[in-house]
């Protein structure tokens, strides 16, 4: 049951006015009274969005050793874009007399061990101090680094000094003191972290990360991200905003979001995990394009997007996919995924069911086929096409790929975009910047699932050398590593450009090769993965629901309605 016990209350004042303060369990509530002892509005805090609490600084004197300071979590609105961001609130109490103050402090701190719990203590932070505008170094030492101080995390920092260095870290050192991992960066550093979150797990399980049909393990080690990268689709995706002290605050608070993963496979290997984009054809060769552009910084994507729009391209392929229950949700139903989301909710509760009914656990059993259900299969030429776990939605497309998608619901939205006009395509792209419905057009369709298949028809050129053998005899996975970005990143564009597969570039080497026969474009496109390219085209992509945790609450619902406290008065919530 939830009893609401008072633990602490007194008068308090701030500045002059007189305040009635009350501690409880779950709540810090303080209400202006007048002269006349008639309660004013109150100002209500959950324990759990404490993020900490202070004596006075001022240099000793009678009235500081009276007084004391609660910061905590303050929502406010961008003037910019009004969205919803989280700020450091802080109110300077005064007491009757030292004894109340320090009663006030030992309750509160009491307070904040047992009811918020899942605080993390000790955190390990990587820092790309060459991410988007190239601010990390600046952006954690200004604004992340005091706040993580005065919540009392003690942090670990390295700043990188080459890509990987942070899967590495993760996947090699000894991590035993850590309760999370951190990246200062974009969507090519959050990737960093779950690849050696996910791995170090896996290996832990004695799992094999390679089996698309194995249930993975899922992990304990939360990601938090502190966004300083060029589209930080996953943190605007979780939290809803892009700034850097509200991420930090998620991270004080504790804020668990479990994240669906969709692991992508070919031949007998994985090839890397994604959260966000698993996207062929016009994604793909907007990834491969803006590589060549990277020091444009984030204005790189629009650039490319506009080259590899005009250029006006379609592929052939199969695709296949093991569709989701549609009694559940559907990527149509117009719903957001947002903060306490009952449609994730219940699919933590059918995970828990299955495992306590499971006699072992459900990880490392399998997921088979013949039990899923029934592939469908689609063959024709597309603009693009999109898998998405998450909504994906950044700044530059508010609502994002699909903007139904759940964060946890264990599907991904499989989005085919068939060939069509210019213009048809333009609109498609135009409406993920409004609240227009972009599934809504004749040659666009969306599907929820579970696993997806792509494959190239008979005698595409591709073909020739692609059944050769798995990732790993064509020398692309290290040591059955993941792909990766930045210096392997820029290897395997120079591989995909060899091979004729992205760019005019490669058109004019196939010329010089093969005279006139290939000087027509390339028949086959690249897979952006999260940002990575995947320069072969046939894969096999699985989602496995809820494998990692990120220090976030999904997107908190503005429009719901005010508090009401004990007694069932309308008041302030900070
Ligand atoms: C008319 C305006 C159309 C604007 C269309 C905007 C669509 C934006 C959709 C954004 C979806 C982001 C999904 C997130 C993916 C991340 O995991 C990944 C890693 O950070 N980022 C990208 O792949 C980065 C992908 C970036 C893609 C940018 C595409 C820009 C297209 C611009 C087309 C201009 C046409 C102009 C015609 C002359
Ligand atoms: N010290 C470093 N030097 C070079 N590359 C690095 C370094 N540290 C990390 N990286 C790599 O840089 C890549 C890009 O970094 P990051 O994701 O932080 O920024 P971004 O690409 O600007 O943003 P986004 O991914 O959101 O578009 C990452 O894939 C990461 O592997
Ligand atoms: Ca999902």
């Amino acid at each position: 049951m939830d009893v609401d016990l008072v633990l602490l209350e007194s008068s308090l004042w701030v500045g002059k006015k007189r305040y009635w303060a009350v501690l409880t369990g779950w709540h810090f509530n303080w209400t202006e009274r007048d002269k006349k002892n008639r309660e004013k509005m109150t100002v209500s805090v959950p324990v759990s969005e404490v993020v900490g609490v202070e004596v006075s600084q001022r240099s000793q004197s009678e009235e500081a050793d009276r007084e004391f300071t609660v910061f905590y979590v303050k929502r406010t609105s961008s003037r910019s874009s009004n969205q919803l961001l989280w700020a450091l609130g802080r109110t300077q109490f005064s007491c009757p007399s030292r004894d109340l103050r320090d009663q006030w402090l030992t309750q509160l701190r009491m307070a904040l061990k047992t009811h918020s719990p899942s605080r993390p203590h000790r955190l390990l932070v990587f820092i790309n101090p060459f991410g988007g505008k190239k601010q990390g170094s600046h952006i954690y030492q200004s604004l992340v680094a005091p706040l993580f101080e005065l919540a009392g995390i003690s942090c670990h920092v390295v700043v990188t000094e080459r890509a990987n260095q942070a899967r590495d870290h993760i996947l090699k050192k000894d991590l035993t003191d850590f309760d999370g991992v951190v990246c200062v960066g974009g969507d090519g550093m959050f990737s960093e972290l779950l690849h050696g979150v996910i791995g170090r797990t896996q290996q832990e399980a004695g799992l094999s990360e390679h089996d698309p049909t194995l249930t993975l393990q899922s992990c304990d080690l939360h990601i938090g991200i502190i966004p300083a990268g060029s589209t930080d689709c996953v943190c605007f995706a979780t939290v809803g905003v892009n700034d850097p002290v509200t991420s930090a605050l998620h991270i004080i608070v504790g804020d668990s979001q479990p994240l669906d993963v969709c692991s992508v496979h070919h031949g007998s290997s994985l090839v890397r995990y994604s959260v966000s984009l698993v996207g062929y054809g016009f994604y793909g060769d907007v990834m491969a394009e803006s590589e060549k552009h990277r020091w444009m910084g984030p204005l790189r994507y629009d650039y490319s997007g506009a080259l590899v729009y005009l250029r006006n391209r379609s592929y052939a392929g199969i695709v296949q996919y093991l569709p989701a229950d549609p009694q559940l949700s559907s990527p149509r139903d117009k719903t957001r995924c947002l903060s306490r989301c009952t449609v994730c909710s219940k699919s933590t509760d059918r995970r828990l069911l299955a495992q306590s009914t499971n006699s072992s656990s459900l990880h490392g059993s399998q997921f088979s086929s013949d039990s899923e259900g029934e592939w469908v299969s689609v063959e024709g030429r597309f603009k693009a096409v999109s898998l998405t776990c998450m909504s994906s939605s950044c700044p530059r497309s508010p609502l994002g790929l699909s903007p139904s998608a759940h964060l946890a619901d264990g599907t991904g939205d499989l989005i085919i975009v068939r060939d069509t006009h210019p213009l048809g395509f333009l609109t498609f792209l135009h409406r993920h910047t409004t609240t227009q419905d972009q599934f809504d057009l004749p040659f666009v369709d969306v599907h929820r699932v579970k696993a997806v298949r792509f494959s190239l028809p008979l005698g595409t050129e591709d073909n020739e050398d692609e059944d050769e053998g798995t990732v790993k005899d064509e020398g692309l996975v290290e040591d059955g590593e993941a792909l990766s970005k930045s210096g392997s990143q820029q290897h395997l564009a120079e591989r995909v450009e060899e091979r004729g597969m992205t760019n005019d570039r490669s058109v004019k080497k196939k010329d010089l090769s093969f005279g006139l026969c290939c000087s027509k474009t390339p028949s086959v496109s690249v897979w952006n993965c999260d940002g990575e390219i995947l320069p072969y085209p046939e894969i096999l992509c699985r989602v496995h629901g809820q494998l990692v945790r990120l220090y976030a609450r999904g997107i908190e619902d503005r429009s719901a309605p005010p508090f009401t406290n004990c007694k069932g008065r309308a008041f302030l919530h900070n």
